[in-house]
């Protein structure tokens, strides 16, 4: 379990993360979305005690990072793959962390074989190590010690269709039997397929949070007509926000039923309604983090 309540990160007069308060429960995976410079790896770093907050407190399993007596055996990190040293075999790496923590050597080899690292990759420098092999070491030292959270910051950079499906395998096991996830994204596709619950931040708040299917809901309705105008016409008029989308889509804010029937009694014919999900999800992404978004794309050109 992860607690975070009212954390804030000054750097001067700016904010880098303002009054963040969510929860990662055990058993669940939450992904932490949000545009580049939102506030994620500050928080993260916040809560395994890189960072020292300006105020407000994080908490794992209910102690602060600095309190747990043998922080490596309860939590599992993996910030930044490329700190490892360079000059240093894949091996020896997890070897020396191994020894920190007091665990068998044995652990080693059983932790390559997990993040399926070869011996002979294994025997390489980590200098030489490709961005997807050193995330699969960072995640072998993170569940060297058989943590019951693990705080990922970015996993699936450099990670190939095939490790990016092996990961969420991975972390899906962890979480299944009991563990806590922590995953940060900047990408909302790999949270989707992976979070089962998401907090979104944008300009170091947070945005919104919820499980995934309550934020999925929240997509609202995508429907579509042969008079775009018309259809946004006479949603509206019958109390529903409805906006206008790319290529001739209409979404709104509503269920199905709803919205078809809104349709029908204007005598509208529809060509296409469906529940927005995840086109949902990428608006709301972009809409409830324009504000800290560098390229200022337009919701509308989101939903097509
Ligand atoms: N030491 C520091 N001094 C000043 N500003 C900082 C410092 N560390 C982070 N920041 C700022 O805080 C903001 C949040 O940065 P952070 O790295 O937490 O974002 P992020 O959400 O992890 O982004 P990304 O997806 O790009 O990794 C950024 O504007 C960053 O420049």
């Amino acid at each position: 379990m992860i607690t975070i309540e009212s954390l804030t990160k000054s750097y001067g007069g700016f904010r880098a993360v303002d009054e963040v308060t969510f929860t990662a429960r055990p058993g669940r995976v939450t992904g932490f979305l949000g545009p580049n410079g939102a506030g994620k790896s500050t928080t993260m770093r916040i809560v395994v005690g890189l960072t020292p907050a300006t105020s407000g407190s994080a908490t794992l399993l209910g102690r602060e990072y600095a309190d747990l007596p043998n922080p490596g055996r309860e939590v599992g990190v993996l910030l930044d793959a490329s700190a490892q040293h360079a000059g240093r075999t894949g091996r020896e790496v997890l070897n020396i962390a191994a020894r920190t923590m007091g665990l068998p050597k044995s652990r080693v080899g059983e932790m390559l074989e997990r993040v399926s690292l070869t011996e002979e990759e294994a025997a390489r420098r980590v200098g030489n190590y490709s961005l997807g092999m050193r995330q699969r070491l960072g995640i072998a030292a993170a569940l060297l010690g058989d943590p019951e959270v693990l705080i990922l910051d970015e996993p699936a950079n450099g990670l190939d269709p095939a490790g990016i499906r092996w990961m969420r395998d991975l972390l899906r096991g962890f979480a299944d039997g009991g563990g806590t996830v922590l995953l940060s994204s900047h990408l909302l596709h790999e949270i989707e397929v992976i979070a089962d619950d998401i907090v979104v931040i944008g300009n170091g708040r947070i945005v919104a949070q919820g499980t995934k299917e309550e934020l999925l809901a929240a997509g609202g309705t995508l429907v579509r007509a042969a008079d775009q105008s018309a259809l946004v016409a006479a949603l509206q008029a019958a109390g529903l926000k409805a906006r206008p989308g790319a290529s001739g889509v209409v979404l709104a804010e509503a269920g199905l039923a709803t919205v078809g029937a809104a349709a029908f009694a204007a005598g509208i014919p529809l060509t296409e309604l469906r529940a927005a999900d995840s086109a949902g999800l990428e608006e709301m992404f972009l809409a409830l983090t324009a504000e800290s978004q560098r390229d200022h794309l337009s919701a509308e050109g989101a939903a097509a």
